[in-house]
């Protein structure tokens, strides 16, 4: 049995829309052996997913399959799920990545990152949770007429992200439909001076220019709609103590970046969805530096 192991991700950071991806230290596992017929099992978050050809994980391994020319064998997966569904967690990119990842190993063969988010944008379209989830760390990238250009950049260790994850599911699917297709040189120019700066503060420490750099206008005021008291949730979490604030992905969860206060944090942005009437949970999560690994023929024990 192999067992596989990808980090969850937040993307956008803010104004990084499509670009930014940031890889979690927390998991969904996928345990995977051939068998004589397909077969899922998902224990943990998402117990609603697809138990058959139908579930992405598999529909990944399939894709792979078929894009580089082998021939599948139908798999028993053990989904262990600890990544919550349709929270802009990057849950679906996990599927994806355990389905890819499981194809290069069930066949041996050794395939370049860029090669697979070849494959997995062919599922998911946007590489901003595929890529951190792959390799780890800080990935800047950017899709192109010659495939796909990135770069895994370190992230401080001392920096934490705390995570709020409402009761409420927004898919990505209806948080990017609310979009708007153009935008004005304005909002682009924001975006580009933001981001830009986030980088450049990330980079050389300068955390107090982080609140000014994780400002949005291409995506988040759009989304607002569909995540109740975000920006309030936002307020409350700088008030706390805060760094920065941001929507995770598509949302609906937040994202706040901490030095300390991590607790403090969490406990005021569940406080105000929770004013909204929309219950949550938190949690605290270091960076994942590694992105997927894989254990062959262990004794799978759960992370
Ligand atoms: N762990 C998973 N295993 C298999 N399929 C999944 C998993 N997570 C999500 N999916 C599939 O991905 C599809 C798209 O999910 P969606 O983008 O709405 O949510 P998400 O990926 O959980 O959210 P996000 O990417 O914003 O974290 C869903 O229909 C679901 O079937
Ligand atoms: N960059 C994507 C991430 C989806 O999780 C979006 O914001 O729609």
């Amino acid at each position: 049995m192999i067992k596989i192991v990808v980090p969850a991700s937040t993307s956008n950071l803010g104004p990084g829309f499509d670009t930014f991806g940031l890889a979690l230290g927390l998991y969904n596992i996928f345990l995977v052996e051939r068998h004589p017929s397909y077969r899922v099992c998902v224990i943990g978050e998402g117990t609603h997913l697809p138990r058959d050809t139908g579930n992405l994980m598999v529909m990944a391994y399939r894709m792979a399959c078929s894009r580089w020319g082998v021939e599948e064998v139908p798999l028993k997966v053990i989904q262990i799920n600890r990544v919550p569904t349709a929270r802009g967690l990057g849950s679906s990119a996990t599927a994806i990545v355990g389905g890819i990842t499981a194809c290069e190993r069930i066949h041996n063969l050794r395939k370049r990152v860029e090669e697979k988010v070849e494959v997995a944008l062919e599922l998911e379209p946007h590489p901003d949770n595929i890529l951190p989830a792959l390799v780890g760390g800080l990935v800047v990238c950017a899709k192109g007429e010659e495939g796909i250009s990135f770069v895994k950049l370190d992230f401080p260790e001392d920096l934490r992200v705390v995570v709020c994850v409402p009761s409420v599911e927004v898919s990505t699917e209806e948080a990017r439909r609310v979009l708007r297709g153009d935008v004005s040189l304005q909002d682009a120019v924001f975006n580009v001076q933001r981001s830009c700066l986030l980088l450049a503060s990330l980079m050389t420490r300068r955390y107090s220019l982080l609140k000014e750099a994780v400002k949005d206008r291409l995506h988040q005021p759009y989304r607002s709609r569909l995540v109740p008291a975000m920006y309030t949730v936002m307020e409350e979490a700088y008030t706390a103590g805060a760094l920065a604030s941001f929507l995770s992905g598509s949302g609906p969860t937040v994202a706040s970046l901490c030095q300390g206060n991590c607790e403090k944090v969490g406990q005021a942005m569940v406080r105000a969805f929770k004013k909204a009437g929309v219950e949550a949970k938190y949690m605290v999560l270091q960076v994942d530096r590694e992105g997927t690994r894989c254990h062959e023929d262990t004794d799978v024990g759960h992370r």
